[in-house]
């Protein structure tokens, strides 16, 4: 377990591989950890250095009082990675990880050579619909929300089985106030103008039953960006990655090839 002094912040971060392999990097969600990339982690080809990490106010990472900005959480990718030597990086980022990617790849397109932005939108929700969240949250804490969380997260299948129950308690065990912070932090942001301003390899990855960023804004988002490509992965909600590993795995291996990454 290794810690990151960032000045404002402590992350919480981990770096699997060999040094001198290609640089993957994955950004979770908001509510999870760096443990939402286990069930891939295993499936991903050989040799690749992988760098995962938990958000400000989320896992094992200090957690500073909420509000969180867009730009904080952008910062703190670029730094940990820069402290790293990771550049020219595969950047693979889920929902609020995948606009941390987007912001990541505006700002310093020399640390990211391709965008995997799953489950993710160019903006997420309305003002008004994170102000009630992060009002509730703040109130009566995250467990009250849970199982609407839950049908948003994973679509029935998954949700008939025991293992829902490892995902429910890492959502309710985050911070409230990590939590209301980068909820406050995806409220604030529309990178619409910016991500179309962006020239890269990029594919978006959406789950057919995702009741958070529904396959039409993923699609909507990553046309933004000439040239990329854009799956469905049936049967999954919003975090395919725990729902399909193997059809998520393949499909990252697939565009990593395609890249010429790996
Ligand atoms: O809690 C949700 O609805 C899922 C989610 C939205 C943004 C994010 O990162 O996760």
């Amino acid at each position: 377990m290794k810690l990151a002094d960032l000045g404002d912040v402590r992350l919480h971060y981990r770096i699997d591989g060999p040094d001198d392999g290609a640089p993957v990097v994955f950004a979770n969600s908001l509510g999870t950890d760096l443990r939402l990339w286990d069930p891939i982690m295993p499936l991903l080809p050989a040799g690749l250095r992988v760098l995962r990490f938990d958000k400000r106010g989320h896992g094992l990472s200090s957690c500073p009082p909420s509000p969180y900005s867009m730009g904080s959480l952008v910062t703190d990718a670029e730094k940990l990675m820069d402290m790293h030597g990771f550049k020219d990086a595969l950047f693979v980022g889920l929902s609020i990880g995948g606009m941390i990617a987007q912001g990541l790849a505006v700002k310093r397109l020399d640390l990211v050579r391709a965008l995997v932005l799953s489950n993710t939108g160019a903006k997420i929700g309305n003002a008004d619909m994170w102000g009630e969240r992060i009002a509730a949250v703040l109130k009566g804490g995250i467990e009250p929300l849970a199982d609407a969380v839950m049908e948003r997260w994973f679509a029935p299948d998954f949700r008939a089985t025991p293992e829902l129950e490892l995902w429910r308690n890492m959502l309710i065990r985050q911070e409230v106030q990590g939590y209301a912070g980068c909820s406050s932090a995806i409220s604030g942001t529309d990178f619409y103008s910016t991500t179309a301003s962006l020239r890269l390899p990029a594919l978006g990855i959406a789950g057919s039953e995702d009741g958070s960023t529904p396959p039409d804004l993923v699609r909507e988002t990553i046309d933004l960006i000439p040239g990329s490509q854009f799956q469905i992965i049936r049967r999954t909600g919003h975090l395919p990655c725990v729902e399909k590993p193997e059809e998520y795995a393949q499909i990252l291996t697939r565009f990593m090839r395609d890249t010429g990454h790996i």
